[in-house]
């Protein structure tokens, strides 16, 4: 305990999210014909101010003249401020109230609105430094009290001055105000707090960043409310994730950078290393090697649904959890599929081409109608079921093969075996994972078991397909058509060619990976994706992880949580509990999942326990991770 220091924190944009001045006004001016201009004018006067550009004792008499206040007007601000107490200080109450004796809040706001916000988080009223209004007859807020040092320039300089607080002095605020304290050499510590808004010119100067209480807690080991700063936790987000994603990871509180292309194992290696979360797409490689440079890695997000691109072995045996977004982009995989065998059964890329160059070709010779038509769905997964029942609403009889039992829906019949699919219809469409033993399982002998004419799709992965002889087909006339939207090699961004030696074939519709790139389908996995891993880092939570056990856990309600990851070995779940068991820790739920790999074991304890256990897990023989949640 470091009971020598003294905190001071600001109030405006520090203690809550907002400036209080300005939400006055949003009261004060709600029927002002001009209240956007004058509420414009007073959040330039703050800015300047806070920035340190302007006089902070002028710019404070201007902003009272120009919002017109009256005292009628506090409840409501109060109450409004009261909503708008920052996160991490709302979080953090205990703190603030186990150390009351040290903390002091020093805002050139005034009393009147602060002292009954911050007392309720246990601040004690004699430790709160503010200005007071001065009314007139009527009760409107005319001015200020003029020998308060906090209303001068430099008032917060006079008043650490005056305070001569007798030991180490640590300020957290957002405003230039805040830095000069330390400046002027009365604060050992200045704290840029950047939870609400960043000033530049103060972040420029401040020695210590504070994204949240939470992280000027965990850097003064200081007692936390949760048990690891959220802005600690950072995340790389490559090939052009929706900013939806962006968003709500920043709403959480994590760093997020991010990364149009993909990047390659090498720039990869680098990259990982301080990051907690990776989220990509289709075509980065998360290899073994790249794994291992992973030192904080905790999970992966593949925006998207196929996940051969990671190596779920390594993942699990690193304790990495990847997730997924299973259906979120199922529909517009099955939508494009379905225009494709429309416009390669009616040869509409020719006669477009064509037109293009003012080549009139109006017949109907090689158009066929897809009524009546035989559709073979190769992999009845959720794309190829949900491509069923739509190609049977437009009439097409469906066949389908798949390695797994499924559930035939409509009236789609099951083929034994892939053969018998391929000698049977007229359209053959792709559609099943891209797992290593799938590398060309369609060759040129699946190729030859085909009808004369058949069209050809394949929207799954490229490397299912052996493309010489998917071209030799093409050539020979075997096949009439084909779609292609996946390919071995991929350019890793859109400023790189494309090479391939299904360019400039006829009838053949090429598309750059798009199954999937539709609005709907990325905003869709832009919210799914994010969730799920918000969810595992809160919670432990691993329901729908492509590699981890799956565990569904209750919501952690007064305990701590062990989240405890181990090599699939027998004893370890009774090491852990032997560990507990040595420190005297209550047990209030346990949880375990295994697979092949690893076990899942997640322990609720009491709130109070001896702190060795946290050391202890860690030892427990096989422990490839432990954290704790609180
Ligand atoms: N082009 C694009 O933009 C997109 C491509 N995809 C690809 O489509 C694939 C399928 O997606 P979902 O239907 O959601 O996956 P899913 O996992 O629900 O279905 C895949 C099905 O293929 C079957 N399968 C696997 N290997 C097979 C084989 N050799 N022969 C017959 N059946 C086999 C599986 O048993 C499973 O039923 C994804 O794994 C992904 O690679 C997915 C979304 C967008
Ligand atoms: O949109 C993407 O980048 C990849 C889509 C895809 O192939 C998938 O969801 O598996």
């Amino acid at each position: 305990m470091s009971k020598d220091k003294y905190y001071i924190i600001d109030f405006d944009s520090t203690f809550t999210q907002v400036e209080a001045l300005d939400e006055l006004g949003l009261i004060s001016l709600q029927n002002h014909p001009d209240k956007e201009g004058i509420l414009e004018q007073v959040k330039h006067i703050t800015d300047s101010a806070m920035s340190g550009n302007s006089s902070f004792a002028e710019g404070l008499a201007k902003r009272l003249e120009l919002l017109q206040a009256h005292q009628n007007h506090l409840p409501q601000l109060i109450s409004r401020l009261k909503e708008k107490v920052s996160d991490s200080i709302r979080r953090n109450k205990d703190f603030l109230k186990e150390y009351a004796d040290q903390i002091y809040i020093v805002s050139s706001g005034f009393k009147e609105f602060i002292t009954p916000i911050v007392t309720e988080y246990g601040i004690k009223e004699e430790n709160i430094y503010a200005n007071t209004f001065t009314q007139d007859e009527q009760g409107n807020l005319t001015n200020f009290d003029k020998e308060n040092l906090l209303s001068m320039d430099k008032g917060k300089i006079k008043l650490l001055e005056q305070l001569a607080l007798p030991g180490d002095v640590y300020v957290i605020g957002d405003g230039y105000t805040d830095y000069e304290i330390k400046e002027a050499g009365l604060a050992n510590r200045f704290y840029a707090f950047t939870e609400n808004v960043v000033r530049d010119s103060v972040v420029a100067k401040a020695e210590h960043i504070a994204p949240s209480l939470d992280e000027f807690l965990y850097q003064n080991k200081l007692p936390m409310a949760i048990s690891y700063p959220k802005n600690r936790i950072s995340v790389l987000l490559l090939e052009n994730v929706h900013p939806q994603a962006v968003e709500l990871f920043r709403k959480e509180g994590y760093q997020v950078e991010t990364a149009s292309g993909a990047l390659s194992e090498k720039e990869l290696c680098e990259k990982i290393k301080d990051v907690s979360i990776l989220g990509i797409r289709s075509k980065t490689q998360v290899t073994r090697k790249v794994l291992e440079q992973a030192n904080r890695l905790m999970t992966i997000g593949a925006f998207c649904i196929g996940t051969n691109q990671i190596d779920l072995d390594a993942c699990l045996e690193a304790g990495i959890t990847v997730f997924n977004a299973p259906y979120s982009n199922t529909r517009s995989v099955v939508e494009l599929a379905l225009g494709e065998i429309i416009m390669l059964s009616r040869g509409v890329i020719g006669k477009s081409n064509k037109l293009h160059q003012g080549e009139w070709d109006k017949s109907a010779a090689g158009s066929f109608e897809v009524r009546d038509k035989k559709l073979g769905i190769v992999g009845y997964g959720n794309i190829g079921a949900q491509l069923s029942v739509l190609a049977e609403a437009m009439g097409m009889e469906v066949y389908y093969y798949d390695v797994v039992e499924k559930l035939q829906l409509g009236n789609a019949r099951k083929c034994s075996t892939l053969q018998e699919l391929l000698e049977k219809v007229d359209i053959v469409t792709l559609h099943v994972d891209g797992r290593p033993d799938n590398k060309h399982m369609f060759g040129a002998e699946e190729f030859a078991a085909m009808q004369k004419g058949t069209i050809f799709l394949n929207l799954s992965r490229g490397h299912v397909v052996d493309l010489d002889a998917l071209v030799a087909s093409m050539k020979s006339g075997k096949l009439r058509g084909a779609a292609v939207d996946v390919f071995p090699e991929e350019p890793a961004t859109n400023s790189e060619p494309f090479e391939s030696e299904l360019r400039g074939l006829p009838n053949v519709i090429l598309t750059p990976h798009i199954g999937g790139s539709t609005s709907e389908a990325q905003v869709n996995i832009a919210n799914f994706v994010p969730n799920r891993i918000m969810d595992y880092i809160n919670t432990g939570n691993t329901y729908g992880s492509v590699n981890f056990p799956n565990l569904q856990l209750p919501e952690l309600k007064n305990a701590h949580r062990l989240i405890h990851i181990h090599a699939n070995v027998p004893g370890v779940l009774a090491n852990i509990n032997q560990v507990l068991a040595k420190n005297h820790v209550n047990i209030l739920g346990q949880y375990l999942k295994t697979n092949e790999h690893v076990g899942y074991v997640i322990t609720d304890i009491d709130k109070i326990y001896d702190k060795q256990v946290v050391q202890d897990m860690r030892q427990v023989p096989h422990t490839i991770k432990f954290r704790m949640l609180y």
